[in-house]
């Protein structure tokens, strides 16, 4: 149950610039059909339900020959920049645009175009007063969790982890603009690894509250989460008696 007020007047950067390597399709993932929608129009469309929300920017690749195409592309809220060559470059490049257009204190939720399953009831409690203006989504890890090594070419376990302290970072990650666009642009500079904006806020001494999320705001990352983000979506949206 969410107590106290939701935060208002943020942004919302989709980093959308990515060739889906891993998907091995004919056009980048985001484009992919889910339920006969692009993944990205699927995204975008849930992000415009999100309450207090003031605009989305979203990073394209330089060749992106399908967005004009998407409904969501008419949008007033909707503002594409060109991306970069990894997803924490695109979303600098986000931040740099951003930060001609609001100020240092606004705060930035970033968000997968990738993760369509993204539940209202995750994005309030990451939005919650109650909650730390740097935050993300994760899911606390239910499996044992292996720390591998290797041994003859194959994987072995080294040691097993407490999984009480392992938590699988989600999207939306939440964070001021100016706070979040110096620790990016500073952690990128230094070439260091970032996969997240919660490891490039981490560089710089923050630590980011966790916020349980749901275990189907999943990436669609491989094949078959095609079928499986379908099948959330479907039951998300299926009419009550159908749900049974
Ligand atoms: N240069 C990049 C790379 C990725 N992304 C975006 O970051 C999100 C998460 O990245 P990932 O799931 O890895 O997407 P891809 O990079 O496209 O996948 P792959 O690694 O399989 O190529 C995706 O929405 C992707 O479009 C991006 O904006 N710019
Ligand atoms: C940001 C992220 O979704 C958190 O789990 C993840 O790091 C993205 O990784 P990817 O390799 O760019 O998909």
């Amino acid at each position: 149950m969410i107590s106290g007020s939701l935060v208002s007047g943020y942004w919302v950067v989709v980093p959308a610039a990515g060739v889906g390597k891993r998907m091995g399709a004919d056009r980048p993932k985001q484009y992919l059909p889910l339920l006969g929608r692009p993944l990205l129009s699927l995204t975008l469309s849930n992000i415009l339900t999100w309450p207090g929300l003031s605009g989305i920017v979203v990073a394209l690749s330089a060749d992106d020959v399908h967005f004009p195409h998407l409904p969501e592309a008419k949008h007033p809220l909707v503002h594409p920049i060109t991306g970069g060559a990894e997803r924490a470059d695109s979303v600098l490049a986000a931040l740099n645009f951003l930060a001609t257009h609001a100020s240092e204190d606004t705060p930035v939720l970033v968000h997968d175009a990738a993760r369509p399953c993204v539940a209202l009831d995750d994005i309030s409690a990451l939005l919650s007063e109650d909650v730390s203006p740097i935050a993300l989504l994760a899911q606390p890890a239910s499996d044992t969790v292996k720390l591998s090594g290797v041994e003859q070419g194959c994987a072995v376990v080294e040691k097993t982890l407490d999984r009480n302290r392992i938590w699988l970072a989600q999207t939306p990650q939440r964070a001021p603009l100016g706070l979040l666009h110096s620790c990016l642009r500073r952690g990128l500079e230094q070439h260091a690894a970032i996969t997240d904006e919660s490891s490039a806020l981490e560089l710089f001494g923050h630590s980011p509250q966790l916020v349980p999320g749901r275990r189907d705001n999943i990436k669609v990352t491989h094949p078959a989460d095609i079928v499986l983000a379908e099948t959330i979506l479907r039951l998300r949206y299926a009419p009550t008696e159908e749900k049974r």
